[in-house]
């Protein structure tokens, strides 16, 4: 089924990541009459495009931080989708303002060629990291999604929408914890676990990419949408894993790393005292009203806040059962397994 108009064109920053990868094959199952696809490395582009081999998607090497990129990469765009960015948190407590120069002056340059060339929908993908920030990857989306709200904001008029997509962890994304700990396991080492605690939200690509349909077509300017999920300690995931690939679930606690959460929190309790509940996810409108707030006083929201946020440590938890039947669900999984039982014939 179509969710957006037959023929339009969609621009994907970021587009070769595995984000904007999932975004780009769903569209083309549908009546897309262009996918644009805007990144920075021509080696995984050039992979893509023989692995994709569909015409309809065009691809423009270029970086978010150059707005006259960006711009030629968006005209003639009806959406964008903006998964461009830098996410290891780790690196970008080294490198901080290379983080504000791809995930806020990036962001913004995205949402002004949109602005400038007419685009109808600009959906931009944040993270739970963004939440009571504490590390200079999260400050930085933090800081994303002011900017995306602001261009609502400060532009009632506008023919471009602007909104946000949040979510916890991708299971299996590129360079994450998922196949590093399959790499390990099947090298014959102890999963490397930071602290066994730590809990995250668990999410699988194909679950999350909905959302951001649902944002294209029924945003309204400077709403932030939320999708829920469970949540697991790291000490159980590896744990799952190590069952999983049938070997002792032996750990190697190694400490936590710079810049990292014990927990993430996916909604901040001043959010979910305006958030509206759809079951799988949450929006969170725009605060639109301008400076005067003294106009505003019958408006106001004597609550202010819920009584606690939702975050990875009042989730839902999964067990290590369920979290084995999550990890089956993923074909990335099950390749591995395929390969190790092969390894294990010969
Ligand atoms: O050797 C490791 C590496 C990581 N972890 C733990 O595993 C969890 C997940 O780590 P990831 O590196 O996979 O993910 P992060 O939570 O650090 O988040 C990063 O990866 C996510 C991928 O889903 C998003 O891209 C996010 O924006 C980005 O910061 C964390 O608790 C981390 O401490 C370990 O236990 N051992």
């Amino acid at each position: 089924m179509s969710f957006l108009p037959a023929g339009c064109r969609v621009l994907i920053t970021g587009g070769t990541g595995s984000f904007g990868q999932t975004m780009v094959r769903r569209l083309l199952r549908q009546d897309v009459g262009e996918v644009r696809v805007l990144s920075r490395d021509e080696a995984k582009q050039d992979t893509m495009r023989r692995r994709i081999g569909d015409d309809r998607v065009r691809y423009h090497v270029g970086d978010v931080r150059d707005f006259d990129t960006v711009l030629r990469a968006t005209r003639e765009v009806d959406f964008i989708f903006h998964a461009a960015a830098l996410k290891q948190v780790p690196s970008c407590e080294f490198f901080p303002l290379e983080a504000v120069r791809t995930n806020v002056l990036g962001s913004a340059n995205v949402i002004e060629a949109a602005e400038t060339c007419g685009v109808r929908s600009v959906v931009v993908l944040s993270t739970d990291k963004a939440v009571y920030p504490v590390n200079a990857m999260g400050m930085s989306k933090a800081l994303m999604e002011k900017v995306a709200q602001a261009h609502a904001r400060n532009n009632p008029r506008s023919r471009t929408t602007v909104s946000c997509v949040r979510y916890g962890n991708v299971m299996f994304s590129r360079g994450s914890v998922i196949p590093l700990f399959i790499e390990q396991i099947r090298a014959g080492r102890a999963p490397t676990v930071t602290d066994p605690s730590m809990t995250r939200f668990l999410m699988s690509l194909t679950d999350s990419v909905e959302l951001v349909e649902h944002a294209f077509t029924h945003a309204r300017p400077g709403d932030v949408f939320i999708r829920k999920a469970s949540a697991c300690t790291i000490g159980d995931l590896a744990t799952a894993l190590c069952q999983l690939f049938d070997v002792p679930a032996k750990l190697d606690v190694i400490g936590v790393r710079h810049g990292e959460k014990l927990d993430e929190t996916l909604a901040s309790r001043e959010e979910l005292a305006q958030a509206e509940d759809f079951g799988e996810f949450f929006r969170v409108p725009l605060d639109a009203r301008d400076l005067n707030y003294a106009l505003y006083v019958s408006d106001g929201d004597p609550a202010g806040a819920s009584s606690a946020a939702f975050n990875s440590s009042n989730a839902h938890r999964l067990a290590v059962p369920e979290i084995i039947a999550l990890l089956r669900t993923l074909p990335e999984v099950n390749e591995e397994l395929a390969a190790a039982e092969l390894v294990m014939a010969s």
